[in-house]
C-alpha cells in the first residue's frame, strides 16, 4: 500500500502515516501538500495523510481547497499529540542562533517562546524534519529547527529548549484521504461535508439550527470563499451523532436551504 505524505522521515506527517497504516507501509514524499493531493488524484497512491487543523494555530485553509479542487475524500481522522523541539548541532547555544526554520504551522504553535529572543529570525520551510536534516547533513551554525523528538535522535541533533508549542497540550488534526466516494458502515459516527448556501439573511442560522434540533453535534464549521463570486462562501462543517438515521433526516429538511451540497467524508470520529 502506498500512502503520500508532505515532508520526510522524523515529520509529523510521517509519524501518522506509520501508526496508522503501520512500519510496512510505503510512504511516498513530497514537498508540498499540492503535490500530495495531486498524487493521489491521479491514482498514483492508495492514500494521502493531511494535516487539516491544529488547536493552537487553527485550520490549514489551502488544505480544504486542495479537497475540493482534487476531488478527494475523508476516510478517516487522527488525533496527534505535537510537542515540539529547538534543535541545533551538538555544541549550539541560543546565542549563536541567528534564525529558526521550521513549517509553517510548527512556527505557528511555538510563536510566543521566541518572543524573548528578537534576534532569531523565524523562517518557513518544507517540513520540521527537512530542516533538521539539513542542519546535520550540512553542518549548520547558526540555524535550528524546531522539529519532534524523533527527528532529533534520527538525525543527531541537540535539544537545546523542550517542549516549546504555547500550550503544552497541543493537538494536530490529521485527515486520511482517499479518491473513492464515501459510504455508509456501521463504524461511521461523523460526516465531513461541503455545503453552499444562497447569501439571504438568516439562511446559515436556518441551517444550523435544524442540524441541532436533529441532534447532530457540530464539531466544526469552516467558510471557504467562493472563488468565482468574491464575498460568497461556502461551510466545510463536520457532525458528529449517534444514528445514520439523525444525519440523513438532517440533510433532507435542510435541502431546500441549499445550493450545493457535497459529502465529503463518512468516518468514525476519534476526538475524545
Ligand atoms: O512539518 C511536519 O513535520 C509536518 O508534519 C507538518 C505539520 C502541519 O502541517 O501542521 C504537522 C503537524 C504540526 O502541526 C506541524 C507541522
Amino acid at each position: 500500500m502506498k500512502v503520500a505524505i508532505q515532508g520526510i522521515q522524523g515529520s509529523f506527517h510521517h509519524q501518522v502515516a506509520m501508526q496508522v497504516f503501520g512500519a510496512e507501509v510505503l510512504i511516498q514524499e513530497f514537498k508540498t501538500f499540492e503535490e500530495v493531493a495531486k498524487s493521489l488524484a491521479k491514482g498514483e497512491v492508495d492514500f494521502s495523510v493531511m494535516a487539516i487543523e491544529n488547536s493552537i494555530a487553527g485550520a490549514i485553509l489551502p488544505n480544504y481547497e486542495l479537497l475540493d479542487r482534487y476531488g478527494l475524500y475523508i476516510q478517516q481522522e487522527y488525533y496527534l499529540p505535537i510537542a515540539h523541539q529547538l534543535l541545533v548541532l551538538p555544541g549550539q547555544g541560543i546565542k549563536e542562533l541567528v534564525e529558526v526554520r521550521s513549517h509553517p504551522m510548527a512556527l505557528l504553535q511555538c510563536k510566543q517562546f521566541f518572543q524573548q529572543y528578537p534576534q532569531i529570525q523565524l523562517i518557513d520551510d518544507i517540513d520540521t524534519a527537512t530542516v533538521a536534516r539539513r542542519i546535520a547533513h550540512e553542518g549548520l551554525t547558526g540555524v535550528g529547527a524546531i522539529a519532534s523528538k524523533v527527528a532529533a535522535e534520527i538525525y543527531g541533533l541537540d535539544i537545546l529548549a523542550a517542549d516549546i508549542q504555547t500550550v503544552k497540550n497541543n493537538f494536530t488534526r490529521f485527515i486520511i484521504l482517499e479518491k473513492k466516494a464515501p459510504t455508509w458502515n456501521s463504524a461511521v459516527t461523523k460526516a465531513s461535508m461541503k455545503i453552499t448556501i444562497s447569501n439571504q439573511k438568516g439562511s446559515l442560522a436556518r441551517l444550523l439550527s435544524r442540524f441541532a434540533e436533529a441532534g447532530l453535534d457540530l464539531s466544526k464549521i469552516q467558510s471557504v470563499p467562493v472563488i468565482d463570486q468574491p464575498w460568497n462562501y461556502s461551510f466545510f462543517i463536520d457532525t458528529v451523532f449517534e444514528r445514520q438515521e439523525d444525519f440523513e433526516q438532517a440533510i433532507a429538511q435542510v435541502q431546500s436551504e441549499m445550493e450545493a451540497f457535497l459529502l465529503v467524508g463518512l468516518y468514525s470520529n476519534q476526538r475524545v
